[in-house]
């Protein structure tokens, strides 16, 4: 018997989003595999972080559809957006966001947190474990501010990964390191999001990380287009 068929990690059909009067992009249509991972390459201004934003549930659209895996989030109220983001998705940002007042290894186990309420022996080992697989074994009581752009970035990645979810997103990861450092956390994130099978879409300008993805897609203001 053949197995039923795989739900796409993300559907997206026909989205718009404009600010105001302007339009930022229209028709955009794709679709990512479980596990696949793709690079969204597109002029600076093109919508490319909006994008990324509309398929975490972060902004609104103004036509189209977006659905995870058979979730359709524009049916979702914004708490069950939350839910469903607790529990599936990691988000990547240019700007780390790791939160200053907390020690990496809390940073790294947020979204632990708050899927189970207080970190167990388990999730604690689990945040242990991420932060050996991100090189940051043993830096888990440091503070952000004692840590470099590298290392904050790999504290960001593991924090995208610590609860297993089945899509990531990553919005330029790169682009605020030196170019060596960019390929040790583009390695990194490449190999975490294989290793746990996760869906990945990357938003960037950088060629080096691009083709590390399966799949390139560029983002045009009539839609997505292969390059
Ligand atoms: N909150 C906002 N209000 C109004 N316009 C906005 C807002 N956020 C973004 N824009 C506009 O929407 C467009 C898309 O911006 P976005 O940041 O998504 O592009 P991008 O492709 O990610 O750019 P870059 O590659 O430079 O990061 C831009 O013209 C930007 O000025």
């Amino acid at each position: 018997m053949t197995p039923p068929p795989r739900l796409p990690a993300i559907a997206v059909e026909g989205l718009a989003k404009h600010y105001a009067s302007a339009s930022v992009f229209q028709d955009v249509s794709f679709s990512v595999a479980p596990g696949e991972l793709v690079a969204i390459v597109g002029e600076s201004g093109v919508g490319k972080s909006t994008l990324l934003n509309c398929l975490a549930g972060l902004d609104s659209w103004d036509a189209g559809r977006i659905v995870h895996a058979g979730t359709d989030l524009g049916a979702l109220s914004d708490d069950q957006r939350a839910v469903w983001r607790r529990a599936h998705l990691g988000f990547v940002f240019q700007a780390f966001h790791v939160l200053p007042h907390l020690d990496v290894a809390q940073n790294v186990g947020l979204p632990l947190m708050l899927l189970g309420g207080r970190l167990d022996a388990a999730a604690l080992a689990r945040v242990e474990s991420m932060l050996d697989a991100v090189g940051l074994g043993g830096l888990g009581t440091r503070l952000p501010q004692q840590l470099s752009g590298g290392q904050l970035q790999r504290v960001a990645i593991a924090r995208a990964l610590v609860h297993r979810p089945r899509l990531l997103l990553a919005d330029e990861p790169t682009g605020n390191l030196d170019p060596a450092t960019a390929t040790r956390v583009m390695d990194l994130l490449t190999a975490q999001a294989r290793e746990a099978g996760a869906a990945l879409v990357l938003a960037t300008h950088s060629r080096d990380a691009a083709r590390r993805a399966d799949r390139v897609l560029q983002l045009r203001e009539d839609g997505m287009h292969t390059p």
